[in-house]
């Protein structure tokens, strides 16, 4: 049967679905043993268990010799759910009877044990037991806090706990003795609330044992001739579990359900119990709710359909209300005595519980489907904040209940005796597997600080690889300064000294003393890496060795220890340990992943550096062809050209351009600085560094073949002067070459050299030609107006001397083609 109801608030919505189905009261049959005062009395045994279900009472009363009643059958057979007899153990009462219930109770139904039976027939032994031998109240506690605790990780649970008696019709709160008596009250939806009970929030299973002693203690028990500790009351544990899921979402499904565990005052006959005044008083209210519940229990079984049951003839039936024939899942434990002597009680008692055997309960399940609202967000990330802390606090009494496990709990205790002749065996395993583990987080250690000497040395080896490569970078740049200085000069000295003042004897007296250390430094280095990979791949060994030790131990496990939590958590253990060994392998790589990064982003810098320079170049060289070049031309003053090397020779009118640099060639700066990023960079670099730089030089280049072009439009008279000249002579031509520079070179002014490059040999050579005819006063004057030589005799009459400028000439190219070669080498 399905029923959906909707209550809708300001808040959220509660979408209610009952699914109910049929069940009927389960009972079972309890004997106890014959008590030493029956046995004193000389009573004999006349009630016996035939088997798991089966009851024989026989009646002590027959007379064997009555003739009468000589067919009449002396034995009754009762059949229950289950039967125990005295050799029934505590723990077997509880899994036939009580334990079923939790799986339902965590599932949102509802549930209830409770003893039934005469005075001193073992009602409190079953439900509280004893310190040894716990009794329905302790397992079930101790299960349900199990059973949350194994599904916490998905489900969210709040237990509440109340215990109270029913003494003399007038409810106490055993929790808090002092509220007084407390009052019955029916709620909106028809169950039954104790008003202002205590309720008390719990999932710690030590917590609740404290609270179930100290309510029992407040428990009123008196001796009587039945029973020395006699419950004068009826004691009801009540247990409410309230589950919904981790998820919090707008549509949450929440369940609860209230378990009941109630231990009744028995059923006694003033003869028997021999009270007088107030225990008499006490015995007339426990038999008067005990026979209101009795007419329950005969109404609630009845089958013609006479349905009217009335619970509001005493406190106890009103608050069972739902136990007996509502919702609820109902365990009924009878309680006899096996003597001859109860024998009266013992048949009335069969008879109450076979009734009960009839009686059908109508089991829901208590869902709530909950549809929160925005509004209801703010809570939510609350209930978030508090299940973080929850999970942190977990987290630390995990840790402090492996070095203080509970005591309180009894069961728990019993397990530690019989572990104790294990424990010295555990002991020691633990101990080893520990120590396996700690080598193996010492042996992390250092390999994580041979890690980082190593990446220390990688760095040292990178920086004085850079001190070498800038060293021969500026070897490199002495030498070709020194060359053109020399070209410059050589008209003027001496070849034969010029070849003893050479560029390695002046730059390496002073740098090469630096760099000998820097290369004595590298071969110190990487003899210290060569040691520190050595004792890495001993303690990689030793590690493994470890790792291996340690598997052996955690097999070992299961054979070794035969408590199956002691195994828990060795394993537990094991687990902590091999987490922590990966968290630090990790912190490891994260730290040589960190380094590699920074190294990353120093190459990075250097590019940008780079790019930058490089554009500024370009700016600069765009602001001059826009802007002075062509005005300059535009006078006919100017003239520009290209050098053998395919460099741009403007005229000295022009003004110089200004590089960024310390003085050096931008282009060959970079030079410098993208083979020290080499040094750093990956291969894959190299090859996007050369596309870069080629595409740079080609921008370059193209805009210079614009200044040139752009050059020759303008100057008109000294193209038509060069056309009327003989066509130019091949470059290989030294003579024809020679006067075609002279003619095409010649400018007014001092040379400046395009991109701040010096001026090609043959170039400087003009430039001297130019210089010589002027000192022979057959050339144009040094800064005086360019005139082309008056006739071909007086360039003939320099061909002597000429020739021998040619052979240096050539020797000189050639050496300049090689070092531009190199310089330029994109
Ligand atoms: N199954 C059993 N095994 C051993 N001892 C038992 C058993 N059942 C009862 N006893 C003992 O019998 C005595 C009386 O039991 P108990 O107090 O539980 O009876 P009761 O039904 O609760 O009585 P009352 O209704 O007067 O409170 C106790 O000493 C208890 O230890």
């Amino acid at each position: 049967m399905l029923v959906v109801k909707y209550i809708v608030g300001s808040k959220y919505s509660l979408r209610i679905v009952h699914y109910f189905f049929f069940i009927v009261f389960q009972v079972a049959l309890r004997i106890r043993p014959l008590s030493d005062a029956e046995l004193e009395e000389g009573a004999t045994i006349i009630a016996h268990k035939v088997d798991d279900q089966m009851v024989v009472l026989m009646d002590p009363m027959e007379d064997p010799d009555d003739i009468l009643r000589a067919h009449r059958s002396r034995e009754k057979t009762y059949m229950f759910d289950v039967a125990f007899d005295y050799s029934a153990t505590q723990d077997e009462v509880y899994r036939s009877t009580t334990k079923g219930l939790i799986e339902g109770l965590i599932s949102g139904y509802n549930a209830t044990v409770f003893a039934y039976g005469p005075t001193g027939c073992g009602k409190t032994y079953t439900m509280l037991g004893t310190d040894r031998e716990p009794g329905i109240y302790v397992r079930t506690l101790n299960d349900l806090f199990k059973a949350i605790e194994e599904t916490s990780d998905d489900m969210q649970y709040s237990v509440s706990m109340s215990y109270l008696e029913i003494y003399n019709e007038m409810i106490r709160d055993l929790l808090n003795p002092s509220s007084g008596f407390l009052d019955l009250r029916e709620d909106s939806k028809g169950e039954i609330q104790v008003t202002g009970i205590t309720e008390v929030s719990t999932i710690n299973a030590r917590e609740v044992m404290e609270l179930l002693m100290k309510g029992n203690k407040q428990r009123t028990q008196e001796p009587t001739a039945a029973n020395q500790t006699s419950s004068r009351s009826h004691a009801v544990l009540q247990v409410g579990v309230r589950q919904q899921s981790r998820c919090r979402d707008i549509l949450q499904e929440v369940r609860f359900a209230r378990l009941f565990m109630i231990d009744l005052a028995g059923s006694e006959r003033a003869s028997q119990t021999q009270n007088r005044g107030q225990r008499l008083k006490e015995g007339a209210h426990i038999n008067r709710s005990l026979l209101a519940l009795g007419n329950c229990i005969n109404a609630l079984s009845e089958k013609n359909g006479n349905k009217y049951v009335n619970y509001r003839d005493s406190k106890l039936t009103r608050l069972l209300k739902d136990s007996l024939g509502g919702n609820s899942r109902t365990v009924m434990i009878a309680h006899i005595s096996p003597a001859s002597l109860a024998f009266e009680d013992s048949r009335n008692t069969l008879t109450y519980a076979d009734r009960a055997k009839s009686i059908r309960t109508r089991v829901k399940r208590n869902l709530l489907n909950v549809s929160y609202h925005v509004a209801q967000y703010t809570s939510i990330i609350s209930d978030l904040r508090s299940e973080i802390q929850r999970l942190k606090k977990k987290i630390a009494d995990q840790a402090s209940r492996q070095l203080n496990p509970d005591r309180t709990d009894i069961r728990h205790v019993q397990a530690e005796v019989q572990a104790h002749s294990t424990r010295a065996e555990m002991d020691q395993l633990r101990e080893q597997l520990i120590d396996a583990f700690r080598q193996q987080m010492d042996i992390r250690k250092r390999l994580m600080e041979l890690d980082n000497s190593n990446m220390e040395i990688q760095i040292d080896t990178s920086k004085h690889l850079l001190t070498i490569a800038d060293w021969e970078q500026e070897r490199f740049r002495r030498r070709k300064k020194w060359q053109g200085e020399r070209r410059k000069e050589s008209f003027n000295k001496d070849e034969s000294e010029k070849d003893s003042d050479s560029p390695e004897s002046l730059s390496d007296s002073t740098e090469i003393q630096e760099v000998a250390i820097a290369r004595e430094n590298l071969v110190t280095l990487m003899a210290e890496q060569k040691k520190i990979q050595k004792q890495k791949a001993g303690l990689e060994q030793r590690l493994a060795e470890l790792r291996e030790k340690a598997r052996r131990l955690e097999e070992l496990l299961p054979r070794r220890v035969s408590s199956e939590e002691q195994r828990e958590v060795l394993c537990l253990l094991c687990k902590v340990h091999e987490l922590e060994i990966e968290n630090a392998e990790m912190q490891s790589s994260a730290l040589l992943k960190d380094n590699v990064i920074r190294q990353k982003n120093v190459v990075v810098q250097r590019f940008e550096q780079h790019r930058h320079l490089c554009h500024e170049i370009i700016q600069q060289q765009r602001k001059f062809i826009d802007g002075e070049s062509f005005t300059g031309i535009r006078n006919g003053t100017e003239i520009s050209t290209r050098d053998e090397s395919g460099q741009t020779v403007a005229d000295g009118s022009l003004p110089k351009i200004t590089l960024p640099s310390r003085g050096r060639d931008p282009l060959q700066e970079m030079d410098s600085d993208q083979e020290s990023v080499h040094t750093l960079g990956s291969d894959n670099r190299e090859g996007r560094t050369k596309l870069r730089r080629h595409t740079l030089l080609q921008i370059l280049r193209g805009v210079q073949n614009i200044a040139v072009k752009a050059a020759r439009r303008r100057s008109k008279v000294l193209e038509v002067d060069a056309l009327r000249l003989p066509p130019p002579p091949s470059p290989l031509d030294p003579k024809k070459h020679k006067s075609n520079l002279s003619l095409i070179e010649a400018r007014p002014k001092g040379l400046v050299l395009w991109r701040g490059r010096q001026p090609s040999p043959e170039l400087r050579h003009a430039t001297s030609d130019d210089n010589l005819s002027s000192s022979t006063g057959e050339g144009p004057a040094p800064n005086s107006t360019w005139t082309r030589p008056r006739n071909r005799q007086a360039v003939k009459n320099l061909a002597p001397r000429e020739q021998d400028f040619d052979g240096r000439r050539r020797k000189r190219r050639s050496r300049s083609f090689e070092v531009t070669g190199q310089a330029v080498s994109f």
